[in-house]
């Protein structure tokens, strides 16, 4: 299975590069944001073919009750406000008659990898951290989600494309009033790659 491990920044994938190498999975470092994950994944798409693409990072988690550090399967990611506002209303592209801000994982078939907890996912251009937007968001998700800057982008590729894709993602922050010395980004790489090697091994 020809598979493209995708993350946003070096570092989050570092524990496992001689690892993928040798398990020939090809790695792809795309930058931060949805703007730079979708030039790059696009681009890498023009000359490669792949049977599985699978979006790994850290990110931020609702639910306090929750552990950092726990890894989850983002079974699909919204991009968060995609719309319009509507006096106090919020309008999404998909009431707009645009399109969709919602994009899912596809499993390559036959299916058969390790079991991980599930999350939807969110993806943000700005970092929750004021008390005002963070209630805005629990209104508008009551359950756990987890926010990142990349994954629905890299779904939306990989959807558009037909390609199977999984995400993984790690919580190293709560998504509370920005507080930095809190995030646990050690422990989430660290149990990231080490859930990243099961899949991979789980599928070859
Ligand atoms: O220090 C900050 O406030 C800060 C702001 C933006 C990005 C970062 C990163 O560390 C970038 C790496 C990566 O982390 C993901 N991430 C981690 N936690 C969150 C979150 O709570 N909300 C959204 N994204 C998050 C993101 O996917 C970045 O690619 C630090």
């Amino acid at each position: 299975m020809n598979i493209l491990v995708v993350a946003a920044t070096e570092s989050e994938i570092l524990p496992s590069l001689s690892f993928l190498e040798s398990k020939k999975a090809d790695v792809l470092i795309t930058g931060v944001g949805m703007v730079a994950t979708t030039y790059a994944l696009t681009k890498k798409l023009k000359t490669s073919s792949y049977d599985l693409i699978i979006n790994v990072g850290i990110g931020g988690v609702l639910n306090k009750e929750s552990q950092l550090g726990e890894v989850y399967r983002v079974v699909e990611d919204t991009i968060y406000r995609f719309g319009a506002e509507d006096g106090q209303a919020f309008l999404s592209m998909d009431n707009l008659g645009f399109g969709k801000s919602t994009f899912v994982e596809q499993f390559p078939q036959p299916w058969d990898t390790i079991a991980l907890p599930t999350i939807k996912g969110l993806t943000v251009n700005t970092v929750h951290g004021n008390a005002e937007s963070i209630e805005q968001l629990r209104l508008s998700y009551p359950s756990n989600v987890m926010e990142s800057m990349e994954g629905a982008a890299v779904f939306y590729v990989a959807n558009m494309e037909k390609i199977p894709v999984m995400q993984l993602r790690a919580s190293s922050n709560y998504i509370e009033p920005r507080n930095r010395a809190a995030w646990q980004i050690g422990l989430a790489v660290a149990n990231l790659n080490d859930c990243l090697q099961k899949v991979i091994v789980s599928l070859r």
